[in-house]
């Protein structure tokens, strides 16, 4: 600002404000019932919110009503801006300036306004650094006060979990980004943090808001505890540093310390079955490749009814517990609800009124209250006990069986009978969103309050009487008393009764259809009625201020309850799951093995159902088996046509085991898995062409890393490796690869791979664990039939041309790449061009539906 004692005082409390703020923050002043934005910011807000842009006395601004506000921050926040609210720290008084103060910085990961969050997603903060021991990693859910640290001397350890929890803003080091950016391309781990970074909001603050002795001091002070035995942490965790930051940057932005966090947990590599994020990708874990949750696997398992148990769905899958015991709780619990439909629906019904708890807690423990949030408390808290009745019953009804999963979680709900009641007197049924509204106690409930509400129903009735009264005295039928916020209490008189207006009448203002006039009786009960509604208003809030302290104080039992409440809902949606489509109980043990009678591939299959998907016009899915084992057939190879199933088959295979892994019941008759540290997939080609990275070059990138980081405990899928560039390259590639995967003696990771390279089928004679499947088909004169079978020995061909018929290649190209398939075929490699034009093609093409018992009476 060029002349500075030019500006107003306010403008210089503007600035003042402005200069404190984290860059890249956009300022929103409040002004009276308007927060403004000025300058740029108000350049961008206008953009974004699209709103209008004015100008007073040059400078540029722009306004949103203070009541609106959520929805328009929700908007920024979204653009991926982060907001600072300005707030009045005093009444306004004519002629003084207000004293103002930033009260919260909203940023995508620190946000916890219901509008903002997707109830069914977690919501991470992630602080991030990387240093010679290794990946140090913090992450905390301010909306629910998860809080999490991770380090790993190897970041591919650590990205895969990362990249599964999606966080939706990163705190690093200043200037670190662009150091992995410029890191040399071997580094490929920085290259892969880099990647991660990128494209998610990242802020960044000072490197000494990192350090490890100063962030186990914050993070103690956070938990309010004096130091980190009880969680199982050294001082020294390298992750602190992170740890520490992330908290700082939360209390930056709330003004305020966060009130919500209780522990903090330390996630271990080696203790989740890891899932990088090629696999998260390429597997449609999260999301479909369109980017869709119902196509993925997510979507298929997820019959939650309440939006925790929709995120502990999510936490579960982006690491999976490798805890034998746990997996094998949560399946018994699957089973005792599968066993007991009735009872089942019964709690699934309960479960369905129940209220978002924890997001709800941590907005009550971070200053953000509303009535209406407390009455989800009162509403969940009433499901208790028929919630814990319902699961007695069930456990009745399991005698013989041998039960006790489902027990033990309704072992974790707390009844809270005396908290129930209070807010069951206090709140009123109907309750507002907003605090100023008032009317969300229940009459009856204060005395005090019902005598000051008392007090405002009478005035209520003396301003009808005065309207009435007035009227007759001014003989003016029209005459209104009428409110309004800007001017208080006033009585109207159109333009047309001007002159019957009576003499003692003083005038307010003057409207387009008439004029507004007080008089000294309206004036004194005015004062009466502002006091009686403030007082009212104030000792509502008082009211409401005890509840929510009742409830605060009840903190711990009720995070307890919610979580056995979301994991309930987890166990019961999947026993629905497992009902409609099914599915049984995998057995899980330490062995080596993997195996699948009947297994489909659980999101094909539901959407075969629903969409009929399916080329050759069937809309089943047809089951397949599987065995694979480190020490006897490690390696599947799969061969087959297009088209025949190869992809499904395999993929189907990892979901299964994912599944299983969770706890979740799966889509087989039966199944065996001994336990699997990591899952690697490499199916499909993904192009990265605005990193720099060509088809084949990511294609490699992700052969490398599952070679360089399988275990023999790991499951691979692989699909078509080596077919982005020249066959032969191609080929010795694949090659080599299966190979690398076999070259131990006695053992190595089970592996699904599926090629078109016929040649790599020559392996099996040479590599003991190696066995030869293929998807069949059936041939019919020139047509091809699919059977989606898969079944023991190499495909004989490929039937690539029969496909490309299928697909609708003009006839002509079909019949020559014929005749030059026959002439590679018989090893002449001189390919003779056609003298004459092309023979038209005779026949008509028909694909036959897949009908296995018309095609076995063939
Ligand atoms: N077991 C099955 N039952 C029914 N339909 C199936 C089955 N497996 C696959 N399909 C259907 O066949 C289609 C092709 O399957 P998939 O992509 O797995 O073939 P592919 O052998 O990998 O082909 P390509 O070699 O061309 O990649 C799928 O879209 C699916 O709808």
């Amino acid at each position: 600002m060029s002349a500075a004692e030019k500006l107003t005082p306010m403008m210089q409390q503007y600035f003042e404000v402005k200069r404190g703020l984290p860059a890249n923050t956009l300022l929103l002043f409040r002004l009276g019932d308007f927060y403004e934005m000025f300058f740029e910011d108000a350049e961008i807000g206008s953009r974004l919110l699209g709103i209008t842009l004015t100008r007073r006395q040059d400078t540029p601004m722009c306004g949103i009503p203070h009541h609106a506000a959520e929805n328009y921050v929700g908007k920024l926040l979204a653009a991926g801006k982060k907001v600072a609210l300005c707030d009045q720290a005093e009444p306004a008084k004519a002629g003084k300036l207000v004293r103002r103060q930033v009260t919260r910085i909203l940023s995508p990961g620190t946000t916890l306004a219901a509008s903002q969050l997707d109830a069914a997603k977690n919501h991470y903060l992630c602080a991030l650094t990387l240093d010679a021991a290794g990946l140090h990693a913090a992450w905390l859910d301010l909306s629910t006060g998860e809080f999490r640290l991770a380090t790993d001397p190897r970041p591919e350890n650590l990205l895969p979990v990362l990249t599964a929890l999606d966080p939706a803003e990163l705190v690093l080091i200043e200037g670190q980004l662009e150091k992995w950016q410029a890191a040399p391309h071997e580094q490929h781990a920085v290259h892969a943090l880099h990647h991660f970074c990128e494209g998610r909001l990242c802020s960044v603050l000072p490197g000494y808001h990192f350090e490890v002795a100063d962030g186990a001091r914050t993070v103690m002070a956070a938990l309010g505890v004096l130091n980190l035995q009880g969680f199982g942490l050294a001082h020294t965790h390298p992750a602190l540093g992170a740890a520490g930051a992330a908290v700082h940057y939360a209390t930056e932005n709330l003004c305020a310390k966060p009130e919500n966090l209780r522990s903090l947990q330390e996630y271990r590599s080696t203790r989740t079955l890891l899932l990088d994020p090629a696999t998260l990708r390429n597997l449609e874990i999260f999301a479909s490749t369109r980017g869709t949750r119902e196509a993925s696997l997510l979507g298929a398992i997820d019959r939650t009814t309440t939006a925790a148990g929709s995120r502990l769905l999510e936490r579960w899958l982006a690491a999976p517990a490798l805890d034998l015991l746990e997996i094998q709780r949560r399946q018994t619990a699957v089973g005792e609800f599968v066993a007991q439909p009735g009872d089942l629906a019964q709690v699934r019904e309960l479960l369905g009124k129940v209220r978002d708890i924890p997001r709800i807690l941590s907005r009550l423990q971070n200053r953000l209250r509303n009535p209406r949030e407390l009455g989800g408390v009162r509403d969940t808290l009433a499901q208790i006990p028929p919630i814990a009745a319902a699961l007695d019953l069930l456990d009745a009804h399991l005698v013989g069986h041998h039960g006790g999963a489902v027990s033990y979680i309704r072992s974790r709900l707390t009844d809270l009978p005396a908290l129930r009641d209070l807010l069951g007197r206090g709140l009123d049924d109907n309750l507002p969103n907003d605090l100023q509204e008032g009317n969300y106690i229940r009459p009856g409930y204060d005395a005090e309050l019902d005598r000051l509400r008392g007090l405002t129903t009478d005035n209520k009735s003396w301003l009808a009487e005065l309207e009435r009264k007035e009227q007759e005295r001014s003989g003016i039928r029209s005459l209104k008393v009428r409110y309004t916020s800007v001017f208080g209490y006033y009585i109207e008189i159109t333009k047309a009764n001007l002159a019957s207006v009576p003499a003692d009448y003083v005038r307010k203002q003057t409207t387009a259809s008439g004029e507004r006039f007080v008089t000294e009786e309206l004036k004194l009960k005015e004062k009466e009625i502002f006091s009686a509604e403030e007082k009212s208003l104030a000792r509502e809030l008082e009211l409401f201020t005890a509840l929510v302290a009742a409830v605060l104080d009840e903190s711990v039992a009720l995070s307890t309850t919610a979580d056995a409440l979301a994991e309930l809902d987890v166990l019961a949606g999947w026993a629905v799951l497992a009902r409609e489509w099914d599915y049984c109980r995998p057995t899980l043990d330490e062995g080596d093995t993997l195996t699948i009678t009947d297994g489909r591939h659980p999101v094909v299959e539901q959407m075969m159902k629903t969409e009929r998907l399916g080329l050759a016009g069937s809309h089943t899915f047809v089951p397949n088996d599987t065995g694979l084992a480190s020490t006897e057939s490690q390696i599947q190879l799969l061969t087959g046509p297009n088209m025949a199933g190869k992809s499904t088959y395999i993929r189907q295979v990892a979901l299964i085991t994912l599944m299983a892994q969770v706890g979740c019941w799966v889509p087989a008759k039966a199944c065996r898995v001994g336990l699997v540290d990591r899952i690697f997939s490499r199916v499909g080609a993904s192009d990265d062409l605005a990193r720099g990275n060509s088809t084949f070059m990511v294609e490699m990138n992700e052969t490398a890393n599952i070679l360089n980081n399988t275990t023999d405990r790991s499951l691979i899928i692989l699909d078509e490796i080596g077919r982005g560039t020249s066959t032969y390259d191609g080929l010795s590639i694949a090659w080599a690869v299966v190979e690398h995967l076999h070259r131990d003696a006695d053992r190595g990771p089970r592996t699904l791979f599926a090629t078109h390279y016929q040649e790599l089928t020559q392996l099996e004679k040479h590599l003991p664990r190696l066995k030869n499947w293929s998807v069949a088909v059936k041939e019919w004169n020139d047509d091809i039939v699919f059977v989606r079978r898969v079944v023991p020995g190499a495909a004989d061909r490929s039937y690539g041309i029969q496909v490309a018929r299928l697909a609708g290649l003009p006839l002509a190209v079909i019949d020559r790449a014929k005749t030059i398939l026959a002439q590679l075929e018989s090893d002449d490699v001189t390919v003779t061009l056609p003298a004459v034009p092309l023979a038209k093609p005779k026949k008509k093409i028909t694909v036959t539906p897949t009908d296995d018992a018309q095609m076995d009476l063939l």
